[in-house]
């Protein structure tokens, strides 16, 4: 006769619609506009510690509530109330070609300590991606379409051994939690640690406005398989805007003086067709970030009727589209790839028809308002999980609140 299984022979659970539509989109801009190229071919990731060492510290925020229902949910579920700790929190993008075959997670001896497993999907099968079908080898279910918001949780032990077909197209995203009842694997710990290093020297006490500011370059060189040569590959930053229809203008003499990956770190303009946005970005970075959350919320701005104030917006000349072109060139070296791997799948025609410079413009302003408002939450939390060396959701304080 068969008994229901007690919590403890418990060892997989799908669970639907876990994350909002909200809070999946959110993830997916910080994705793409911090990942660098991951640890196997055709994927790429972002790491909490790798969004502080880039000066966006912020963007752990949104972080935040999902990896809390994530631990009471696997504590729930396998019968482990206050006993785990998050060892490593991670947005993980599948590119074409990627895939990984049959495994467990914790079958090396360095990943022992690897107890449970949430894998939460972020965009959807079929929609924005093919292939990419998750696989347990044995009970059920036996094959699984990830759509936006599901989360899979299972033990990290070889009772669930799976695999993930190749994505064929487009881009799989997933936000991946390892846990662990071994609390010297605390993620939180390391992660307090180097955001006190960071936020509380700093003499600004009103804070300004956070920039990223790009790791190595070699962090952004996307080459379609590791034995490539490098002049196969792009620079993923530049990959991202060029896809939605951005080109990136360098004012200064880039010919000689500058070596090409210090341009990274060089303020820069966008293009798009004939036309020069007047605004300056610091970094490529900072423009990425603004591209992607334009591309996130365009819908929220209304279409101008109104023509972008003439100040606003250049007529390239043929002296700076072929600057253009010369840089784009050695950024990305092959567009077909490029294409292929970063376009969207789904880019809404609307909105790239009606793109409009007084829109994007107001986009610049949402942005900034967007990253003061999570720097304000990161320095709010900060004392608190400093106290309780752990990241949780504090509500703001009301000194701060409408600051
Ligand atoms: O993305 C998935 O569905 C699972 C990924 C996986 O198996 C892993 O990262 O170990
Ligand atoms: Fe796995």
């Amino acid at each position: 006769m068969a008994t229901a299984e007690t919590e403890s022979e418990r060892r997989r659970v799908i669970v639907r619609n876990m994350l909002s539509k909200e809070e999946c989109e959110e993830l997916e801009l910080i994705h793409k506009s911090c990942s660098t190229v991951g640890y196997r071919p055709n994927v790429f990731s972002t790491t909490l510690s790798h969004l502080i060492a880039t000066n966006s510290s912020h963007f752990i925020v949104p972080f935040v509530p999902i990896r809390e229902r994530l631990k009471e949910k696997v504590e729930e579920f396998f019968g482990c109330e206050f006993e785990l700790v998050i060892e490593f929190t991670g947005l993980i993008s599948w590119a074409r070609g990627a895939s990984i075959g049959w495994h467990c997670d914790d079958n090396r001896p360095y990943l022992k300590q690897r107890h449970f497993t949430a894998v939460c999907y972020l965009n959807s099968y079929g929609k924005d991606f093919q292939g990419g079908l998750f696989r347990f080898q044995d009970g059920e279910p036996k094959t699984f379409a990830p759509s936006a918001g599901d989360v899979a949780m299972y033990t990290a032990d070889s009772r669930n051994v799976h695999s993930v077909d190749e994505v064929t197209h487009g881009e799989r995203l997933t936000l991946t939690l390892w846990f662990s009842r071994d609390s010297s694997h605390d993620e939180d710990a390391k992660l307090i640690s180097i955001l006190s290093q960071k936020l509380l020297h700093r003499s600004d006490k009103v804070p300004q406005l956070c920039l990223p500011l790009p790791a190595s370059s070699n962090m952004y060189w996307f080459s379609p398989n590791q034995a490539s040569p490098d002049e196969l590959g792009c620079n993923i930053c530049w990959a991202r805007m060029n896809v939605l229809g951005y080109d990136i203008y360098y004012s200064q003499n880039t010919s000689s003086a500058l070596d090409c990956s210090e341009l990274l770190l060089e303020p820069l303009q966008l293009a798009r067709g004939d036309n020069l946005f007047h605004q300056p970005f610091a970094n490529i970075l900072h423009a990425l970030q603004v591209v992607q959350f334009f591309h996130w919320k365009a819908s929220e701005f209304p279409t101008s009727k109104f023509e972008t104030e003439a100040s606003k917006v250049l007529h390239l000349s043929q002296s700076q589209k072929e600057n253009i072109s010369n840089l784009k060139s050695v950024f990305v070296k092959n567009n077909q790839l490029a294409e292929t791997v970063f376009r969207p799948v789904i880019i809404n025609e609307k909105e790239q028809q009606s793109f409009s410079w007084a829109n994007f413009s107001a986009a610049v302003t949402a942005w900034e308002d967007y990253i003061r408002k999570l720097h304000k939450q990161l320095l709010n939390s900060l004392p608190h999980w400093r106290t309780h060396q752990s990241i949780f959701s504090c509500p703001l304080d009301e000194s701060l609140e409408g600051t």
